[in-house]
């Protein structure tokens, strides 16, 4: 699903209005319906329930008050509360402010005097809030007033539904500069607007229900750019079917170059990913001194020694004897736990720019190449880097701050320059390739944030390349199951003590939620 700015969806729908005659009023009756209808699907009933919608000046106000009537119509006892002069509102909500009015309606001016009270008072007996003060038209942080009427409304206890998007939220970066509405369910209209996507802004959100307010669909696919929310539907497009008659050479031969001494873990977690996320055959190639112990850890997945230093970490040589390996190879999968002696630098420097297979860069494999991102350039097949902020931010020779602070530049920059595809780690993984698209992983929890998560993910996405899916997907969709199994685990065990077996141990159920047809896209619902 496409993802967009405020300004890409005000073209949008000015596209509607002037190319289509779709006029705002339409779009705007149908956004305060769908509005009604989620009120309705989140209080089960409306009738004789109480509901006070707050509204600002602009046309997010106009779809609350459109929202108040259909709740009206449907029985419920609706208050609406101004934060603006009415005075102040005009054109698709005024006309929509007017037939409140002539509904015998009143609106409540909160702009003069306090106004907590009446807030306060007014939530007495509210069962639910409706959040239309501000949509895409805002910018900056809210006015000090208002802010404490949102601390109020976000204390009160009471469910919110936001229109289009919470009020106090940046709709193109995510950013709160100031109080926010806290939302349990966003109504967002057309697209979804990329700050509902983005920390902080996506757990301001809740539960997302894109809803279709009649723009027409090729409007959407010709207009918006290539930046998309992963969503389960993609992912299933993207993996390959399973015929009967398939054998495990269908599914790809994953290479992964891992480990040293006290870093077994990483390649067995790497490798074992590799298998639970669908490839036919692995090897995990280790430094020579470790591999009989991996040959103890390690069942399906097989094992081959690599020339050592005799301190448990690769030597030199062992860039030829990875080169023959890749022979009979689809993808290879360097880095984790691999450490970052001279000896390894000087392997991953050496072994890169010969790979003539898509490869998967992780960990140790980045870290060696710090300050020395032009490596990447010189690698002849496609590959896939997966860095977290902290080896991004290494990479790039900025700071983590930096790199956090806009997380899809930092991507999309670094898969321009190096030309790989970028899976950029962290709260809202993103995925950026070097034509410039850009996906945005809604799957994941905090409780991921543990040793091993990394590799679990570097040999999911390796699978996901040996059976054919082009790196940015196979990245995209790697990111999406490899969340959607922590969060699977973390529904089981809660989120403080996961750890990376955990996430292993679910990737499977993650893969047959995503091919299920009935599985909901994991926090977005399409309305
Ligand atoms: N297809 C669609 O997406 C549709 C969207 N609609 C709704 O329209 C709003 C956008 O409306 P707009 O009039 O542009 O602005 P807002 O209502 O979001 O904002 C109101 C007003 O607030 C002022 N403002 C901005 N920043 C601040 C600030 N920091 N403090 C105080 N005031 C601020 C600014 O001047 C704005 O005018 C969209 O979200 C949808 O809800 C259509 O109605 C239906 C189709
Ligand atoms: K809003």
């Amino acid at each position: 699903m496409r993802v967009v700015t405020a300004g890409e969806m005000k073209a949008l729908d000015k596209a509607a209005i002037e190319e289509y005659g779709i006029s705002g009023l339409v779009l705007m009756e149908n956004a305060g319906r769908q509005v009604a209808e989620v009120v309705r699907q989140v209080l089960g009933e409306v009738r004789g329930r109480v509901i006070t919608v707050f509204i600002g000046k602009g046309n997010n106000g106009g779809d609350g008050l459109v929202a108040a009537r259909h709740l009206l119509n449907m029985g419920a006892e609706v208050k609406v509360m101004a934060l603006a002069d009415t005075a102040e509102i005009t054109g698709d909500a005024l006309v929509n402010l007017e037939i409140w009015q002539k509904m015998g309606q009143r609106v409540y001016s909160l702009r003069h005097g306090d106004g907590i009270n009446i807030v306060r008072l007014a939530l007495m007996n509210t069962d639910l809030i409706v959040d239309a003060i501000y949509g895409t038209g805002f910018k900056g942080r809210v006015a000090e007033k208002a802010g404490r009427i949102i601390e109020v409304l976000n204390g009160s206890g009471k469910p919110v539904v936001a229109v289009d998007i919470p009020s106090g939220l940046e709709a193109d970066t995510g950013r709160v500069n100031g109080p926010c509405l806290r939302a349990a369910h966003t109504v967002t209209f057309g697209l979804p607007k990329l700050g509902l996507l983005l920390e902080p802004g996506a757990g301001y959100a809740g539960r997302l229900h894109v809803a279709d307010i009649s723009i027409p669909a090729g409007l959407v696919s010709k207009a918006a750019p290539r930046r998309y929310v992963i969503t389960a539907g993609l992912v299933r497009e993207w993996l390959p079917s399973r015929p009967l008659e398939s054998h495990k050479g269908d599914y790809g031969r994953v290479l992964v170059v891992a480990g040293s001494r006290g870093m077994t873990g990483a390649a067995c977690l790497a490798g074992e990913a590799a298998l639970r996320a669908g490839a036919g055959l692995v090897t995990v190639a280790v430094p020579e001194t470790l591999h009989d112990i991996m040959e103890v850890k390690l069942t399906e997945v097989m094992t081959a020694p690599l020339p050592d230093t005799g301190g448990g970490a690769l030597s030199r040589e062992a860039g030829q004897r990875i080169l023959a390996m890749l022979e009979r190879a689809d993808v290879l999968a360097i880095g984790p736990g691999l450490s970052t002696s001279s000896e390894v630098a000087a392997v991953v420097r050496e072994l890169l720019p010969q790979v003539k297979v898509p490869c998967v860069i992780d960990a140790d494999g980045l870290n060696v190449l710090a300050g020395a991102g032009d490596i990447l350039r010189k690698i002849q097949a496609p590959a896939v880097i997966t860095p977290h902020p902290g080896e991004m931010a290494r990479l790039l020779g900025t700071t983590v701050q930096e790199v956090q602070r806009d997380r899809l530049a930092a991507a999309l920059k670094a898969s321009a320059a190096w030309n790989v595809t970028v899976l950029l780690k962290g709260a809202r993984t993103i995925v950026a390739s070097p034509d410039g698209a850009v996906y945005i992983n809604p799957t994941g929890n905090p409780g991921m944030a543990t040793g091993g998560s990394g590799d679990v993910l570097t040999g999911t996405v390796a699978a996901l390349v040996a059976q054919g899916l082009e790196p940015e997907k196979a990245a995209a969709a790697g990111a999406y199951m490899h969340g959607l199994a922590g969060d699977l685990a973390a529904a089981e065990k809660g989120m403080m003590s996961l750890v990376a077996g955990d996430i292993l141990a679910a990737l499977p159920a993650s893969a047959k939620k995503v091919m299920s047809e009935k599985c909901a896209d994991f926090n977005i619902v399409m309305r």
